[in-house]
């Protein structure tokens, strides 16, 4: 399937979500992610701060950052630097998104756990983002674990039409099924 098509499916399907739907679809893949034994371990771990149309990330950023090192990507021209997240020490930045101030850049290497945001994937973990290839750039310096997260429909069954560049992720959770990817 094409990610174009891909990317106005799914957009439709999220205009259709009421809050309630959207809360609950969070609660339940971030607290399946909690249990996994690759969140369990992870210390330092680079999460996305959520836009509107994407799955919500505020309450479990909120709930453990007190117990783990939470980093978050900022837009740099075509990169993303990766900076760690304080609450009170974000802006709004590139696309309308809250990203961290400072200059207290911290290496990709250094990253045990990146949850990847994503507009779809399919089940080898394959996904189509907003088209800018930021991921895509960020994640082929990294031997991290990489969870997609989103909600049901944007789990596709379809094998989606990769590109070389393309990173997979390696586990995908979302309200009904967690899928990991074959090596
Ligand atoms: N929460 C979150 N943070 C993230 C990403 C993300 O997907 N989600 N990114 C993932 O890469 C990076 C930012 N990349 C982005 C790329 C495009 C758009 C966006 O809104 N695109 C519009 C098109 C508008 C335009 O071209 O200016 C769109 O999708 O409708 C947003 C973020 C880094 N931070
Ligand atoms: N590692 C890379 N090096 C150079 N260019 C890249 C790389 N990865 C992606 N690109 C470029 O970025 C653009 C968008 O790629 P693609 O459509 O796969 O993005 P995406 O997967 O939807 O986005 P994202 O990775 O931000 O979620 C393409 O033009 C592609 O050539």
């Amino acid at each position: 399937m094409k990610k174009d098509d891909i990317r106005r499916t799914v957009r439709a399907r999220k205009s259709l979500l009421t809050e309630n739907e959207k809360a609950e679809a969070a609660q339940s893949v971030f607290d399946r992610l909690e249990q996994m034994a690759a969140f369990m371990m992870a210390d330092r771990i680079l999460m996305y701060h959520s836009l509107p149309d994407e799955l919500s990330t505020r309450d479990f950023l909120g709930k453990w950052s007190g117990r783990k090192h939470f980093f978050l990507p900022r837009v740099n021209g075509v990169n993303l630097d990766i900076l760690p997240y304080e609450q009170t020490r974000l802006h709004l930045g590139a696309f309308e998104i809250e990203e961290p101030d400072g200059n207290d850049l911290t290496d990709i290497a250094d990253i045990e756990l990146i949850i990847v945001p994503a507009v779809a994937y399919d089940r080898h973990g394959n996904r189509v983002g907003r088209g800018k290839g930021y991921y895509d750039r960020m994640l082929a310096g990294s031997r991290a674990t990489k969870v997609g997260v989103g909600y049901d429909f944007q789990l596709i069954d379809d094998a989606i039409d990769t590109d070389s560049h393309d990173v997979p992720v390696d586990i995908v959770i979302t309200q009904s099924h967690t899928v990991i990817r074959r090596r």
